[in-house]
């Protein structure tokens, strides 16, 4: 297929979606904006992301030992045993710092490798999802969001899966480990650990749902935010004309305060978690020292299984004391990235959920197509929209000969753009068989059909860049011989002849409205194999003399190739081979053909 429409579609109701969203309820096919509707996701737990946590714990874990040769050396000198005997000590405090280094690297390494390979997977599935989604479906995420979430949110996934996890492990390891350790020494110190610490995880966990939540809807605001931009900056010309400028910077400034609000209140929670993390941790530490200072003083007799801590064992418990909350600290420091990373697997897991699909789209089938005029048959159509109780076809019949052009004449509404997207499987028809050239479309076949498929669109985009990328459109087997044959054929020669090199703007900015039709027609002109010619409209909005100019470089393009052409344009509908009328109450029963 050449190109597909894609529809600007208003915005105005994104206030409420953002709040349906915030809220996790789906946006409703029709009738409610679209939207990505959050649902929760749970964080994929692989092999390597738990060995990377493995790693990382064991890092941790080597201040023990290093603790405890510090502890046994610092007695060594008090006891007056002379520096070397403290050597070997020294060396293994080195060895174990090293040790500790390497497996801190290579943890965090393997756990963000891991972390980004399941981000790319999540963002292709999302990609392919979109991409499946039929030009129809009104619940698509808008532009702006979907960029926004694949491009900007969902790089919250990373730090999440790689940080977050590896803690939250280290934070159930370490502690219990340090306490195991601590116990046989002194049941007091192990004692206030075990106090301070449970306090830790009960405020995360209540400053964890109010923080969720608020990263959730500051994420949700924030994809509004760039798909209100996205939208307003390609209508930027109807706004202007229709002197709406200061009522849009308006509600951007409203949008983007909504934004600073919601951001400044996600920063709040994370320091006031950092605060009270910071306050509990300090206290036990303090606990901790107070009692062993006690203790070595001799203030303190109890607490010591019966016996009395030496110097070395004391300052061991000192030295893991802080060792205990460590973890805990660091748990709390990332715990913002769980509520945004869980926020994003959300919306990313929401943007790769189907909705209306086209048919086929999975595969990109590049067997050579032939360019002899294809056949269209359609058998018992029906047809509803999403969110629609009435059928736009039902019972619809129609066979287009080989070769033949055929209008599809109607009032606005009439279902003949409807019709064009379902033979080019652009959405699956309730019921009935569509068949080209004695192929039925199905998910299977769609993707062969559509090489044989030519579309122009009622609203075709052009994009940023040269005349010749646009017909291009990344099919780069495309040689500059086609394209010249293509520019000739649809009367853009000249044109892009004086364009040279030159680029054009966003949505054909520096083309007319005629030359960026003809454009699209050297698109269709340029895809070899196509047999069959889909043209939605493509003399609406234009004067005599360019449509008659468009409906001569249509039919030169279609000369040898099947044609069928949605339109209002009598002077069109009257150069084709026959009119098909579609009523306005869009049954097979009322629908007539008319030969001319
Ligand atoms: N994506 C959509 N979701 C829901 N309903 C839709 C969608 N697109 C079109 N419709 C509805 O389906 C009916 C047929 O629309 P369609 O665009 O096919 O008509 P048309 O004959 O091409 O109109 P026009 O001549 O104005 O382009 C209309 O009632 C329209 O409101």
């Amino acid at each position: 297929m050449d190109a597909l429409v894609e529809k600007n579609r208003a915005d105005d109701d994104a206030p409420a979606r953002s709040a349906t969203q915030s809220e996790g309820r789906a946006a409703s096919p029709r009738g409610a904006a679209p939207g990505v509707a959050r649902q929760k996701s749970r964080a994929p737990k692989t092999r390597a992301l738990k060995l990377a946590a493995w790693l990382s714990t064991l890092a941790e874990l080597m201040w023990l030992p290093q603790a405890a040769c510090l502890a046994y050396g610092i007695g060594q000198v008090a006891a007056g045993n002379g520096v070397t005997a403290i050597w070997p000590l020294a060396a293994a405090v080195l060895a174990l710092g090293l040790a500790k280094a390497v497996l801190e690297r290579a943890g965090n390494r393997m756990a963000y490798r891991e972390a980004r390979k399941i981000l790319s997977q999540k963002r292709a599935v999302a990609v392919a999802a979109l991409a499946r989604r039929s030009p129809l479906d009104t619940g698509r995420a808008a532009s702006g969001e979907a960029a926004s979430i694949l491009a900007e949110q969902a790089e919250h996934i990373v730090p999440y899966l790689a940080r977050f996890q590896t803690a939250r492990f280290k934070a159930s390891v370490v502690p219990l480990a340090i306490l195991a350790v601590v116990v046989p020494y002194s049941w007091v110190a192990a004692l206030v650990l075990l106090i301070a610490a449970p306090l830790i995880p009960i405020f995360m966990a209540l400053i964890g749902w109010s923080a969720q939540s608020a990263s959730e809807k500051h994420l949700a605001d924030m994809g509004t935010l760039n798909a209100f931009l996205l939208d307003r900056l390609r209508g930027l010309q109807t706004i202007r004309s229709f002197d709406a400028v200061e009522q849009v910077s308006r509600r951007l400034r409203l949008r983007a305060e909504n934004l600073r609000r919601r951001t400044m209140a996600v920063l709040k929670i994370a320091f006031l978690t950092s605060a009270v993390l910071e306050l509990f941790s300090a206290l036990g530490v303090a606990m901790a020292a107070a009692y062993i200072g006690f203790h070595l003083l001799g203030q303190i007799g109890f607490g010591a299984w019966g016996g009395k801590l030496t110097l070395s064992e004391g300052l061991f418990i000192l030295l893991l004391a802080p060792a205990f909350f460590d973890p805990l600290r660091m748990l709390s420091s990332v715990w913002h990235d769980r509520a945004a990373g869980e926020a994003a697997l959300s919306a990313l897991d929401s943007l790769a959920e189907d909705g209306l699909s086209m048919v086929g789209g999975a595969t990109a089938d590049t067997a050579p197509a032939s360019a002899r005029p294809a056949s269209v048959e359609l058998r018992d159509l029906g047809f509803v929209h999403q969110g629609s109780k009435d059928p736009v076809f039902d019972g619809f019949d129609l066979t287009v000969r080989p070769g033949e052009h055929v209008a599809l004449l109607g009032p606005s509404g009439s279902g003949k753009s409807t019709l064009l997207a379902l033979i080019a499987g652009l959405a699956e028809a309730r019921h009935g068989r569509i068949v080209i050239d004695d192929l039925t479309l199905a998910d299977d076949t769609a993707d062969r059909l559509r090489q044989r498929i030519a579309w122009i669109g009622q609203d075709p985009h052009l994009f940023a860049g040269s005349i010749a990328s646009n017909i291009r459109l990344t099919r780069e087997d495309i040689s500059r011989d086609e394209i010249a044959d293509a520019l000739k054929l649809s009367a853009l020669d000249t044109v892009a002849e004086a364009h040279g090199n030159a680029m054009i703007g966003e949505n054909g900015a520096g083309l007319s409205g005629g030359e960026g039709l003809r454009l699209t027609l050297a698109r269709a002109a340029a895809t070899r194999g196509a047999g069959l010619i889909l043209a939605d409209e493509p003399t609406a909005h234009l004067d005599h003399h360019t449509a008659a100019e468009i409906t001569e470089a249509l039919l030169t393009l279609a000369a040898g190739r099947t044609l069928i052409v949605a339109t209002h344009d009598p002077v069109l509908a009257a150069r084709m081979d026959r009119v098909i009328h579609l009523a306005e109450d869009f049954r097979a029963e009322t629908f007539r053909e008319n030969g001319l």
